[in-house]
């Protein structure tokens, strides 16, 4: 049951969803959830082995332009409205869940955003496993055959090569010193190409080995492995993981903490870092009835890169879903700019490609409202035997073209990495 939001009025079936915990016996013999995902259309959130996978399409909205967000939601709450739900776990993830992915721009564009609720969905947390099925579906706990990798891959550039993109960013640091905005945050895109359609599996499977901070995701398509937390709300309690302000790592240990240290102390780094946390705070704040910003961030090692990050608590005044906290949050200025509605600007004149679902909201939301919305970085679309990637830069004033360049290089790392080795 596919729906368009906003559309003619339909004949909605009511969900009936079931969730039972897997007894503790025989959760410790159910493997990495990834390994249980089929070929065809998995879902998938996982961190350090713990979240939520799913298969099957038991109902599914797709929604576009500057509603898209409001649109969504209220799909979800007709369709949280009318289920059958039973639930013998009442965890966060538990009983009706859906997987999301969103655009990036209000403008309708190349891709679309959407909701699906899974037939079968998988969770983990902790000790706990649990099994949400929906209406007659049975699930298979059984890791299922290993996925083929990609064949014959080749990596072309996107809608600009590394010059021309270079020769974008200029013309953006040229705006920011003649006082147009503070910050907007570039990207470019790959294009790889197999000589067969690619299984999602195999860059999933990948990347929730190499990098188990951050948290694995494929929606529809759009997969990659985010270190950057947009909204998270459980039981009340709303987090953000705030990342901007970046320095490639060179694979030395003792060279690597120096470098550390000198992005702890950069000031443009810094100056960047503030904007983007101002954003989500300020973004947060009327939701929330208390909230704490940490006054200084802290150093986020990933295999590829290391990142300013600031973690950013409250608790939810009201009753809004991680959904609505997302959609009120996006796009903050890790991803768009300082102000905002200038930097979205910018970016849609200068940028030369549409970015579909990257840096958007990608993540899970239950019946509750709670959820977990990452940002979809350090990703790929796939669509059939191409993958697009997707890298961006926070540009403020004194960026240098180059460095940036190299920045986006050591972003794709994960996504190439996972496609090819
Ligand atoms: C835009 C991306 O990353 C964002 C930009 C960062 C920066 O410019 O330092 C750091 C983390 C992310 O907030 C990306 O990975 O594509």
């Amino acid at each position: 049951m596919t729906q368009t939001a906003g559309g003619t009025s339909e004949v909605r079936t009511p969900l009936d969803v079931r969730t039972v915990l897997v007894p503790a016996s025989d959760a410790a013999a159910v493997g990495a959830l990834v390994d249980l995902l089929p070929a065809e259309a998995p879902l998938s959130w996982l961190r350090r082995g713990e979240g939520l996978v799913g298969w099957g399409v038991a109902a599914s909205v797709r929604t576009t332009g500057p509603t898209r967000f409001s649109d969504a939601a209220k799909w979800w709450s007709e369709t949280t409205a009318l289920a059958t739900v039973t639930d013998e776990v009442e965890e966060p993830g538990s009983g009706l869940v859906c997987f999301g992915a969103f655009t990036f721009s209000d403008e309708p564009g190349s891709a679309d955003s959407v909701l699906i609720v899974p037939e079968v969905i998988v969770g983990r947390r902790g000790d706990l496993v649990w099994v949400t099925t929906v209406g007659d579906a049975t699930a298979s706990l059984t890791a299922t055959t290993a996925p083929a990798p990609p064949a014959d891959l080749t990596f072309a550039d996107g809608a600009l090569n590394g010059p021309q993109w270079m020769t974008v960013v200029a013309h953006a640091v040229s705006r920011i010193e003649a006082g147009d905005l503070e910050k907007i945050v570039l990207a470019r895109d790959l294009i790889a190409e197999a000589s067969a359609p690619i299984d999602p599996r195999w860059p999933l499977r990948r990347l929730a080995a190499s990098y188990p901070t951050c948290w694995t995701f494929h929606v529809d398509g759009l997969f990659g492995a985010t270190p950057e937390m947009l909204v998270r709300r459980e039981r009340g309690l709303v987090t953000s993981r705030v990342l901007a302000g970046t320095i490639r790592r060179t694979g030395d240990d003792e060279r690597d903490l120096a470098l550390a240290a000198m992005l702890a102390h950069s000031s443009k780094d810094l100056e960047e870092h503030e904007y983007a946390v101002r954003s989500v705070a300020e973004a947060l704040e009327p939701y929330c009835s208390s909230m704490n910003v940490p006054e200084t961030p802290f150093v986020l090692h990933l295999p590829n890169v290391l990142h300013l990050a600031t973690d950013v608590a409250g608790v939810a005044r009201d009753g809004e879903s991680s959904l609505e906290l997302a959609a009120a949050l996006h796009p903050s200025a890790a991803v768009g700019g300082t102000p905002t509605p200038v930097a979205r600007a910018l970016i849609s004149e200068i940028e030369g490609m549409d970015r579909g679902r990257y840096a958007a909201p990608v993540g899970w939301m239950d019946a509750t409202g709670d959820g977990e919305w990452g940002i979809a970085l350090r990703s790929g679309v796939i669509d059939g035997a191409t993958v697009r990637l997707f890298a961006g830069c926070g540009i403020v004033g004194g960026s240098d073209p180059q460095a940036e360049l190299a920045e986006s290089q050591a972003k794709f790392v994960p996504v190439r990495d996972a496609l090819t080795s």
